[in-house]
């Protein structure tokens, strides 16, 4: 199996000496923020992305950053096996939050996935349990180290993430899932132009799983390829651009983008012939969504906006929202979801999402179409959201996908809903988990 690149050159390099104290510890700021990540994540449940700003707020160094970055994400998604690891060496199990437990599983996922050499691992180890339980940590590594311990080639789903997705599921999703851990997901990019898919398939030297679309290995620099400065294409997963896709040519008609940031679906709807309205409540993501518009160069009426307390001027044509979510689709790029996303979670964006629903339901023209998506992997984001809605709500039918409208290998299920599951398409790179229900409202 591919491992990610080697580190060891940097941690080799990266020695300075602090002003009038004694030499800093190659490497050490890198993994002080690491661990700060972790606590992020696994103690106050903060998205790994959210945190990576404040965690790795004092590192000059992007490559440090990435490092950072590269170790915290590689013990989110081998936890379970580093544990077990740990738990085989200690003579008592470590509380599950325990500082040395968390020390022990950044530094041993560097030896074990990140080709960092034993020396520099101990060495940037032990100060970060200065003060704390230096010995116990030095002991397990050092046992570890030395019995050549491994990790196994595909990881462990954390166990209360692997008995909710059996439970709705199957056991094929849990193994499809680790399978999707283990690899590194795919970079896919939607054109802006359909009839350009043999070219870009081309010059991108990818692979195209339907009309518009080119998958690309992981390990590139996105900027620097062919068509991007120009944007021709902009990087979508292929799940992730199914709900714009079900809503057709737009000839002129009009769009609302509810939960549009960065405009990913507003440019695809964009392209598509829509006029759009594109509203989100986050400036920051507004930023970005800016940016992408200009690249692009697409127009959209852009409106910062709660879609809780924001209303439109008239009602659309097309009303999409890709609602906020637990995201536990995304796990093979975020696998921070497995970690800090739980019933508690799950439940609390089900009910937001039932609200936006709601009222977005009141802002589709009769005749018009609603089309409601979330990249999650759990039926009440999902399934069970539609059912809901479609029993208050007698003025709306499910619109299932016609032949032609999804890639081969992804089919819609009995009820007419999309449902992308790991499972799918796995020979190919895979997809990330996503729900799209496509909804018409009846006339009159
Ligand atoms: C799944 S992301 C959207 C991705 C986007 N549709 C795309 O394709 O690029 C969900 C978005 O919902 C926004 N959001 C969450 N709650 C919202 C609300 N009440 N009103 C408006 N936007 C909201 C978030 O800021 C976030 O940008």
């Amino acid at each position: 199996m591919a491992k990610p690149p080697s580190h060891q050159n940097r941690t080799r390099r990266a020695g300075s000496r602090r002003s009038g104290g004694a030499p800093a510890v190659p490497g050490l700021d890198a993994r002080r923020a690491a661990l700060r990540l972790l606590d992020a994540v696994m103690r106050r449940g903060e998205p790994l992305e959210t945190a990576l700003h404040a965690a790795t707020q004092g590192l000059a160094d992007r490559a440090d950053k990435a490092l950072a970055h590269a170790i915290a994400a590689d013990v989110l998604r081998w936890t379970a096996d580093l544990d077990a690891l740990i738990d085989g060496a200690t003579p008592q199990p470590l509380p599950e939050d325990a500082k040395a437990r968390m020390v022990l599983r950044l530094t041993l996922v560097q030896a074990l996935r990140l080709d960092t050499p034993p020396h520099a691992v101990v060495a940037t180890a032990l100060p970060l349990v200065d003060g704390g339980p230096r010995r116990l940590v030095h002991g397990v590594l050092g046992a570890l180290l030395r019995s050549e311990a491994r990790l196994p080639d595909v990881p462990t789903v954390p166990e209360a993430v692997a008995q909710r997705w059996r439970a709705q599921w199957g056991e094929p999703v849990v193994e499809a899932s680790a399978q999707a851990l283990a690899r590194r997901a795919p970079i896919d990019v939607t054109l802006a132009d359909p009839a350009e898919t043999a070219h870009f398939d081309d010059v991108l030297a990818g692979d195209t799983l339907m009309s518009g679309h080119v998958r690309i290995g992981h390990q590139v620099s996105v900027p620097g390829l062919p068509g991007y400065a120009e944007g021709r294409w902009w990087v979508q997963d292929l799940a992730a651009s199914l709900p714009a896709r079900l809503a057709g040519e737009g000839r002129g008609r009009t769009a609302l983008d509810l939960c549009a940031a960065p405009g990913g679906k507003t440019m695809q709807l964009a392209a598509q012939g829509w006029a759009v309205t594109a509203l989100d409540k986050s400036a920051k993501r507004l930023e970005r969504m800016g940016e992408n518009l200009a690249r692009s160069g697409f127009a959209a009426s852009v409106v910062q906006g709660d879609a809780l307390t924001w209303a439109p001027e008239a009602p659309a044509d097309l009303v999409l929202l890709d609602a906020p979510c637990s995201a536990t689709g995304i796990f093979r790029r975020h696998p921070d979801v497995m970690h800090r996303v739980g019933d508690r979670q799950i439940a609390e964006m089900s009910g937001i999402q039932a609200q936006l629903l709601d009222r977005a339901a009141d802002w589709v023209k009769p005749g018009g179409l609603l089309v409601y998506a979330t990249c999650s992997l759990e039926r009440a984001e999902g399934e069970d959201q539609i059912a809901r809605f479609l029993a208050s709500h007698a003025g709306f039918a499910l619109s299932p996908p016609q032949a032609g409208e999804l890639p081969e290998g992804v089919a819609a299920d009995a009820m007419g809903h999309v449902r992308t599951l790991p499972t799918m398409l796995a020979d190919r790179g895979g997809l990330d988990g996503f729900f799209i229900a496509r909804l018409v409202r009846q006339q009159g």
